[in-house]
């Protein structure tokens, strides 16, 4: 399958400080790609260098197998949305897209308007000035504004920062759509990791200048090597007893008190030797959950093993 983005031993460094230390990952056609990692990690220093706005020291950083910097025709494949939504308050939402897709020589501007107001469903909105808008809305017509010109390809960096949960989950939904019905490429920045989850299909996670981990949200948490399991007990009551039988077993590295009993994580997938422990020492089990650990687990666990 075609890569959208290639990158290979991408390394920068600003003051001497070494931010990307030789980072190499690829996003195929059709993926919403979640570009995860703390603070200061180096991901809009990447997203930069991938759209021509930044130079590496070196490595390459290609989308669609070319520079960005020196290639206007794929450029014109490419949509983006950096932290701020590029929209002028004191034009409405219509003269907004009117003014961008005539910079963009789009053919046919009202239908395209029309269109990708009611995709956002903002066509109610489409006269009104874009500085009374919400957060919420200004973000979506973000969006429309970046892909007026029908991009391939759409960056977001952190796009639902700042907004509040159900224009998070407008703003996801859209995403999810462009995606499907659309055809689009995702490359997502986000500190989000429920989002992420949600809606991404693959995953890398850069830290300490390099890619910790990179996989799809699935295998990731397949593949954790850890276990969390939920423990309700008949009688609340023996919840001391038990964690003093659980502590003793040699997998379970962690013990919480939960409502009606406990929660353990194991180093390895069976909760056997649990059960067995408790039903040697007499302590009836009510129910056993095993649940599937989170990608902010996985992220807590990267960010730990770095600390
Ligand atoms: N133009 C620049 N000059 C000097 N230092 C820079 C420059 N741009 C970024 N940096 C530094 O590089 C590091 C990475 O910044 P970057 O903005 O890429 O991180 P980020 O992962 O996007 O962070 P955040 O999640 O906070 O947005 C930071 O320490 C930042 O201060």
């Amino acid at each position: 399958m075609e890569n959208v983005v290639s990158v290979l031993n991408l390394k920068k460094t600003f003051d001497k400080k070494p931010v990307l230390s030789g980072i190499s990952f690829d996003v195929p056609r059709g993926e919403i790609f979640g570009f995860l990692g703390p603070n200061g990690s180096g991901k809009t220093t990447t997203i930069r260098i991938l759209l021509g706005l930044l130079r590496p020291d070196s490595g390459s950083a290609l989308v669609f197998e070319q520079p960005l910097e020196t290639s206007d025709k794929t450029r014109a494949r490419v949509g983006v949305l950096l932290e701020n939504n590029g929209l002028f308050d004191k034009l409405t939402a219509y003269e907004n897209l009117k003014y961008y897709a005539e910079l963009y020589g789009i053919p046919d501007v009202e239908e395209r308007i029309r269109e990708l107001l009611a995709f956002t469903d903002l066509t109610s909105r489409k006269d009104t000035l874009v500085g009374t808008f919400s957060t919420g809305m200004k973000r979506k017509l973000g969006i429309a504004r970046a892909i007026l010109h029908r991009p391939e390809v759409l960056f977001l960096d952190e796009p639902t920062s700042t907004l509040d949960p159900e224009a998070q989950k407008m703003v996801r939904d859209l995403i999810v759509h462009l995606s499907g019905d659309e055809s689009m490429t995702v490359f997502l920045s986000s500190h989000n990791l429920d989002e992420v989850q949600k809606i991404c299909s693959r995953v890398a996670i850069l830290h300490g200048g390099t890619i910790k981990a990179l996989d799809s949200v699935e295998n990731l948490r397949k593949n954790s090597g850890v276990t969390n399991v939920r423990i309700t007990l008949s009688d609340s009551s023996q919840v001391n007893e038990a964690r003093s039988v659980v502590s003793k077993i040699p997998t379970v590295t962690d013990f919480k008190e939960i409502e009606e009993g406990f929660s353990v994580t194991l180093s390895d997938s069976s909760a056997s030797p649990v059960i067995s422990g408790l039903c040697s020492a007499g302590i009836a089990i009510e129910e056993v959950v095993k649940d599937k650990r989170s990608l902010e687990d996985i992220y807590i666990d990267v960010m730990r093993e770095e600390a």
